[in-house]
């Protein structure tokens, strides 16, 4: 590019110009090059400056970028994989999100994944399964050492627990020949401490089958966001255990009628209980395993649950009468040491209102007097002072509920 003085094009007539009017032709021009060469000087130098603070933004962003990197991250569950971003959930503050997702980011990820989140709420990584989770709400064993011996006052109730449950897991066929489906589930429903738990368990240790018992309160309250996927699971490893029953406790924590407010406590709590249905639903050959719930408020009860296929075996599980009271005390005697004096008949009548956890507390407790008396054998008086005490005990956690709900 650089001119020579050949290619020059000279700013007055080589042939006609005289001396005088070369010089001020020349002069000219240089003043004129001059200038230029100014304005392009101060280009440049604008051009370095502008340089300049771009490399100190790049190198801000580079610094931002990598202490974004480090900084802790926050953990949420994908909800949806929408045209406009990803909807997620944080843990912890249940707050739902639309966020931004790279498209290599975006094929590994569906819904229910957990991610790792940034500050600014864009998704970094996913989370591999975490298992332990899983284990900190499920109890899995393998046969419980419960037996129908050790239930009193439900002979009903243990009856047509047995008919629903341990029948179809004992003798399929017998449905195939009579030609009806079994119950797909079975919903006990009562009182707190009457044995719903119990009934449960002694028709797994009958028939064998592992016992994965979940409650529904920790389904939705302690795992915030993961709820549908711990339904899921349940299923899953129910699955890997077969025979097995799974056992929901306090299912109207996800099972609740519907409300009017749309908070996002209640958008999970739907989300789990979706879930479960469409594990009942899609259940088609339920095959060895069977699903027990129960719970203490049946009238809160979304009855979308109690629909056929679902949940239509629906089994009271009352307080026990007199005459089960009684059984039920000898049933939590029968390794005491009771003196003669002791008529269960009578502690039945004064204990009225006790459930069937109050009469286990009270054969508790009036060990415990006897002990805290020097002796070894239980008189009459222990269980009348355990009944007291009991009685004061449960006011108190009753006067706790009220003053906490
Ligand atoms: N009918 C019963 N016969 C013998 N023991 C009983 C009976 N009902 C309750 N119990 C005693 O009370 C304990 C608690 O009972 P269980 O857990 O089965 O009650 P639940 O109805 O499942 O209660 P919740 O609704 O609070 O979960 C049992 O471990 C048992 O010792």
């Amino acid at each position: 590019m650089s001119d020579t003085v050949d290619d020059v094009d000279l700013p007055y007539d080589e042939d006609e110009a005289s001396q005088q009017e070369k010089i001020q032709a020349l002069e000219d021009r240089l003043e004129i090059l001059e200038s230029q060469n100014e304005e392009m000087r101060d280009k440049l130098l604008d051009a370095n400056a502008e340089n300049n603070k771009y490399q100190q933004k790049l190198e801000r962003l580079t610094h931002e970028n990598k202490k974004l990197k480090q900084s802790p991250l926050f953990v949420a569950t994908v909800q949806e994989l929408t045209d406009e971003g990803v909807i997620i959930k944080q843990h912890g503050n249940n707050q739902e999100a639309l966020t931004e997702v790279t498209e290599e980011m975006r094929e590994d990820i569906e819904p229910d994944a957990r991610v790792a989140v940034n500050n600014s709420l864009s998704i970094v990584k996913t989370l591999s399964n975490e298992t332990d989770v899983r284990a900190r709400v499920m109890e899995v064993t393998e046969s419980p050492e419960v037996s129908y011996e050790d239930i009193g006052g439900l002979e009903e109730q243990m009856q047509e627990v047995r008919e629903t449950v341990e029948m179809p897991l004992e003798k399929p066929e017998m449905f195939d020949d009579v030609g009806i489906e079994p119950p797909s589930g079975v919903l006990l429903y009562g009182p707190p401490g009457t044995g719903k738990t119990m009934l449960a368990k002694a028709v797994a240790n009958q028939t064998d089958a592992t016992f994965i018992k979940m409650a529904g309160s920790e389904l939705v309250h302690k795992f915030i966001g993961e709820g549908a996927k711990l339904v899921r699971d349940l299923f899953k490893v129910a699955r890997e255990h077969e025979p097995a029953v799974i056992f929901i406790d306090e299912i109207d924590a996800i099972a609740a009628k519907r409300t009017e407010s749309k908070t996002s406590g209640d958008a999970e709590v739907q989300r789990t209980m979706m879930q479960l249905l469409s594990e009942m639903d899609g259940f088609e050959d339920r095959g060895e395993i069977r699903i027990i719930a129960a719970t203490n408020r049946f009238d809160m009860l979304d009855r979308a649950i109690l629909r056929p296929g679902r949940f239509d075996r629906l089994i009271e599980v009352p307080k026990p009468n007199q005459e089960g009271r009684e059984i039920i005390f000898e049933i939590h005697t029968r390794g005491m040491n009771v003196a003669d004096d002791v008529d269960f008949s009578e502690l039945a009548a004064e204990a009225e209102e006790a459930s069937g956890a109050d009469v286990k507390a009270i054969c508790t407790e009036a060990g415990m007097f006897a002990i805290r008396d020097d002796r070894t054998e239980i008189r009459m008086e222990d269980f009348r002072g355990a009944w007291e005490k009991v009685q004061a005990e449960t006011d108190e956690t009753d006067e706790v509920s009220k003053t906490f709900a």
